[in-house]
């Protein structure tokens, strides 16, 4: 299997390569030059499997000649041990129609662990091959840090630098990345939001002041096997609940449109499915443009479901790859572009590609809210402000009354106590698995917002 960049001039590379190298060198993303395909039959033959050994089997084709299919299994069998579920990703049904995908029983809580926890692994495996190491630079708007962090702690061969907007993540989400004590982790908080984060991570990418210096690695969602590993659990919740033979609608919070893209990657290898729909809070450019076109970023509105505080989806790109004709060249102009404007229409080839699979819905601050509390009083269930968005949108969605809509449950509610709290009166306690949190030390690095400061941070502190 071969990857090729968005942007259409950066060389061609295999799964290995694509996974040390995370953004294209021509500041494209990396997609598979085509999409693996499975039958029918070979889907049905998926039922029944436990997860690690499914995610092996999906993951398959993905990975090439990169790892044998034993070490594959062994690296997916160690990811998924320490989720506090058999399950690993459960369903719980709400009613003859809804459905939840729990995503957070892995050790920091969210869905980002699903991935990152293989990711470390794959690193640590590609990199001793090549006896080398690996500096990464991350952005997160809360989840992705601790995941990544948690993945990569300790190890000998990365060490990991994680951007975070300071006073823009919730108090558990910053205290699971900042009390984590390992000398090969560097935690900073940044004056700004997270799209000024992430666009510093791409710019480190280019610069070769950095480049010449240290070899760049990747954990946000732009590292292909971000996405590779969570297209498996669209997978699970299909099986389950009559797949492939009966087709399902999705229903995605959405942020950085990493985790609806790996539900896009799903249905090209063959999964039915109905409709999946892009949720988002009232950072919706990801609506505007997926309704009229019109993909124009403003200024991040901090909500309480920040993690979603996103305006530049880095993962569209690989959407308008796919569905506008793989015309590299052209989309890289067009990237370009929108890189200088803040804002771009979609071509008419664009936003017909993506109305076939896709919907999207806004939700507000209030719905949210009203969502949560719905899902309290109505089945009992306590959910994230994130999950809320997702399932606000499953709910008035506009599909047919025999399809099954699943909503991804991206959070654990305790990571956002304070807005559960305020929606149904309930503060939840904190799993056991992330320890005494609010008794350990922080640390971490207050940076202003230009890119100097965190380059040269950065540039200093690496080992
Ligand atoms: C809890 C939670 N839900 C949803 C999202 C959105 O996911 P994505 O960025 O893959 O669209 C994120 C992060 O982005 C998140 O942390
Ligand atoms: N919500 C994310 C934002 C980064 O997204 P990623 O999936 O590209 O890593 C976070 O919590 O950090």
């Amino acid at each position: 299997m071969k990857y090729v960049s968005t942007r259409g001039s950066a060389p061609a590379l295999d799964f290995a390569e694509v996974t040390l190298a995370g953004l294209a060198s021509d500041g494209g993303l990396y997609v598979p030059e085509s999409w693996p395909q499975l039958g029918m039959d070979e889907i049905r033959d998926m039922r029944g499997l436990p997860y690690a050994e499914l995610a092996a089997r999906v993951m398959a084709p993905f990975v090439g000649d990169s790892l044998t299919p034993d070490r594959l299994r062994e690296l997916t069998g160690e990811a998924y041990s320490r989720f506090a579920h058999t399950a690993v990703t459960p369903l719980v049904q709400l009613d003859e129609r809804q459905w939840l995908l729990e995503l957070f029983h892995g050790p920091t809580l969210a869905f980002k662990d699903v991935a990152l926890q293989l990711l470390g692994l794959l690193f640590e495996e590609f990199l001793a091959r090549e006896d080398s190491r690996l500096t990464i630079v991350g952005a997160t708007s809360g989840d992705t840090g601790s995941a990544a962090i948690d993945a990569v702690a300790g190890r000998d061969n990365v060490e990991i630098f994680m951007l975070h907007p300071k006073g823009r993540v919730s108090d558990v989400q910053r205290r699971q990345m900042t009390t984590v004590r390992a000398p090969n982790v560097h935690n900073i908080a940044i004056e700004g939001s997270f799209d000024d984060a992430q666009a510093m991570v791409k710019r480190i990418f280019a610069d070769e002041s950095v480049t010449a210096r240290h070899r760049i690695g990747a954990v946000n969602s732009i590292n292909w096997a971000r996405l590779m590993a969570q297209v498996v659990y669209y997978f699970a919740a299909s099986l389950q609940l009559g797949g492939p033979d009966r087709k399902l609608a999705f229903s995605v919070p959405t942020g950085n449109f990493g985790d609806v893209f790996a539900g896009h990657v799903a249905a090209r290898m063959g999964l039915p499915i109905e409709r999946l729909i892009v949720a988002t809070n009232v950072n919706d450019i990801l609506h505007r443009a997926l309704s009229n076109g019109d993909y124009s970023a403003g200024n991040v509105t901090p909500t309480g479901a920040p993690s979603m505080d996103i305006q530049v989806s880095s993962n569209f790109e690989r959407l308008l790859f796919d569905v506008g004709g793989r015309d590299g060249v052209a989309l890289g102009d067009q990237m370009r572009g929108f890189e200088g404007s803040r804002a771009m229409m979609l071509s008419n080839a664009q936003r017909e590609g993506a109305a076939g699979l896709f919907a999207s819905a806004r939700v507000d601050e209030d719905e949210t809210a009203a969502s949560i509390r719905y899902a309290y009083e109505n089945w009992g269930e306590i959910i994230d402000p994130h999950t809320a968005i997702g399932l606000h949108a499953a709910r008035h969605a506009d599909l047919a009354p025999q399809v099954p809509v699943v909503t991804l449950a991206t959070a654990h509610p305790a990571k956002f106590r304070d807005a559960v709290e305020r929606a149904t009166g309930i503060r939840p306690p904190l799993p056991n698995r992330v320890g005494d949190l609010f008794a350990r030390e922080e640390a971490y690095t207050e940076l202003s917002g230009t890119y100097e400061a965190v380059r040269d941070h950065i540039l200093e502190h690496a080992a």
